[in-house]
């Protein structure tokens, strides 16, 4: 199933309000976290909040991820354990940096009794995660590892190896395209990162746009404010699903269909573009999908 990830929310878990608003927000999917938006002191109340949340259901279509703490953590077993329980849409894993790390994640969801429905993300968010991104991409084709996706994380990225988070990213333009290579390399989804500056809508906008045409599948959010304009950013343009329609009928005529490449509209298209044209269709059902409740 074609499911549309342009815009996630993240919300603390410790935020009752948040959890609450969430239900009738137009975000594709939320991100109830329990990392660094939860105090050390708030953690089990957040799990809690979560994971009655999660049972009241009520958040319609939108994916839900619990963004658990790290491995390294003393939170992380009794988050998974909670997420084994209420069985989200998946997980989303901080500082995921090993293949030994996506073998643990899968090792303790699959120790837990967790649905296999319940799928595994990963935040590429250290530079050993970026080094080793093929890696990581690659291992998650065992189904074990449950991996569903890679969330690019700049603000850890940032901190661990120094590069400033700048307007434009010309200095983290690199490695978010090597990730996403990586995921499209093993068929894997990734988001792009938060942008902090809720009060800068023109920035946000412009590095929704940049997230969009370097490949990303959609991005990650940190305010209600900032859904619409991910959403409409990362909506194929009406222009381009007809485009994608013409190409596609162009490629059934009865003249065409032993033909490799076609002129249409004074340009040449080929299969490849017929393929290109099925995936925003696609991606334009299942946002008309979304909308019908
Ligand atoms: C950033 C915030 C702390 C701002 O909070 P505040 O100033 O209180 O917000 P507002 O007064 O503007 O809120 C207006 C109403 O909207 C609701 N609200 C606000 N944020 C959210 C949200 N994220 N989800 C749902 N609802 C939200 C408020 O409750 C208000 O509602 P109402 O009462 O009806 O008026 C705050 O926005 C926030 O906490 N955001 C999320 C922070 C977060 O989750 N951070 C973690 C993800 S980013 C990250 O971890 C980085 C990554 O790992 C990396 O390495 O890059
Ligand atoms: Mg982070």
């Amino acid at each position: 199933m074609t499911r549309p990830r342009r815009s996630h929310l993240f919300m603390p878990g410790s935020n009752p309000r948040a959890l609450e608003k969430a239900r009738n927000l137009a975000a594709d999917g939320l991100i109830l976290d329990l990392e660094d938006s939860v105090a050390p002191d708030a953690k089990a109340v957040a799990r809690d909040g979560i994971a009655a949340a999660i049972a009241a259901k009520g958040f319609g279509k939108r994916e839900i991820l619990i963004r658990t703490n790290g491995l390294d953590t003393p939170w992380w077993v009794e988050d998974v354990a909670m997420a084994a329980k209420v069985s989200p849409d998946g997980i989303l894993v901080p500082k995921v940096s090993s293949i030994e790390d996506l073998d643990a994640i899968g090792g303790k969801l699959a120790a837990l009794g967790a649905a296999p429905t319940v799928k595994v993300w990963a935040m590429i968010e250290t530079a050993r995660a970026v080094l080793h991104a093929e890696e990581l991409a690659e291992a998650g084709r065992d189904p074990n590892t449950r991996l569903a996706g890679f969330v690019f994380g700049p603000n850890d990225i940032s901190r661990e190896t120094r590069i400033r988070m700048l307007p434009g990213r010309a200095a983290m333009i690199p490695m978010i395209t090597h990730c996403i290579l990586a995921t499209r390399a093993h068929g894997l989804e990734i988001l792009d990162g938060p942008y902090s500056d809720i009060a800068n809508p023109d920035g946000f906008a412009t590095e929704c746009a940049q997230g969009r045409d370097l490949g990303f599948d959609g991005k990650t959010l940190i305010h209600p404010s900032q859904i619409d304009a991910c959403n409409a950013i990362f909506t194929p343009p009406e222009e381009e699903v007809a485009r994608a329609r013409k190409i596609i009928a162009a490629f059934e005529l009865p003249e065409n269909v032993s033909r490799g490449a076609i002129r249409l509209d004074g340009a040449m298209v080929e299969r490849l573009h017929a393929d290109m044209a099925r995936r925003t269709i696609e991606i334009a059902d299942a946002i008309a999908a979304m909308g019908k409740g």
